[in-house]
């Protein structure tokens, strides 16, 4: 089994007047695929912001919540862009826009070949000088996902990415995100709905029902042992 690189032990997950979930405990393992599951409003944006808050404050919630990994090793891709189809910024300027260096305005050769690399991974070669705003919706959550990948992170985390693509495209941004997490080592909570793509590319599943979170590890109880 690969490296914890995060550990979460015993956590509430509260907002004011209530407890969405209790005593949550689960690991999240390097270089795999966990899906967070559970009916709307169960708490599971919620928790995301618990885990970043810990990230960032360490102190705070040291008992329940401890990451191998700093702050700036993660990135989210929030479930929603305000992205019309006026927005004029290009595929690849899109893309850099979270590189926080700001003295210079042109990226320097490391940061081209970056950026490069990153759009042959994500496959934007074809529509890199494109108007982002012009894209169709799975090429825009590839464009997503390649600005998070350029700052090298080692826990992506995805908020419903799929939720707005056809079938064919939610298979493919799986595939790709499959992809990345062999190539670069990375790891990924991917928040979804959608069954079929936990079923198919899930390493493990944290489900959060009636209060409680459960961990699965998909790849054990798999029948026909597809990731075995
Ligand atoms: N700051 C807050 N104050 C009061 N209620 C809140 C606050 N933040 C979240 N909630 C409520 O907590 C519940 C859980 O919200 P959350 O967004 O975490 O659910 P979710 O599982 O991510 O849902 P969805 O699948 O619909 O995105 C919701 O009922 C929401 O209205």
């Amino acid at each position: 089994m690969s490296k914890k690189i995060l550990q979460v032990e015993q956590l509430n997950v509260t907002i004011p007047g209530k407890v969405l979930i209790h005593q949550l405990s689960f690991d999240v393992y390097s270089g795999t695929l966990l899906c967070l599951t559970g009916d709307n409003g169960v708490g599971k944006t919620t928790l995301i912001k618990y885990l970043l808050q810990a990230a960032k404050d360490t102190i705070s919630f040291q008992k329940e919540i401890r990451f191998n990994i700093n702050f700036d090793d993660i990135q989210l891709v929030p479930q929603f862009r305000d992205i019309d189809d006026e927005f004029p910024l290009s595929v690849k300027d899109f893309i850099v826009l979270n590189l926080t260096r700001q003295w210079l305005p042109w990226l320097i050769k490391s940061e081209n070949e970056q950026l490069q690399k990153i759009i042959n991974l994500t496959n934007l070669n074809d529509i890199k000088n494109r108007a982002l705003g012009r894209a169709s919706g799975g090429e825009k959550q590839r464009v997503y996902l390649a600005q998070a990948l350029m700052t090298h992170p080692k826990l992506l985390i995805l908020d419903e990415s799929t939720s707005n693509l056809d079938y064919e495209s939610r298979i493919d941004l799986l595939k790709l995100v499959k992809k990345i997490i062999a190539q670069e080592q990375l790891t990924v909570i991917f928040i979804t709905h959608d069954p079929e793509l936990v079923q198919m590319f899930g390493d493990f599943e944290l489900n959060i029902n009636n209060g409680h979170g459960e961990l699965s590890n998909l790849r054990l109880t798999t029948k026909g042992g597809k990731h075995a």
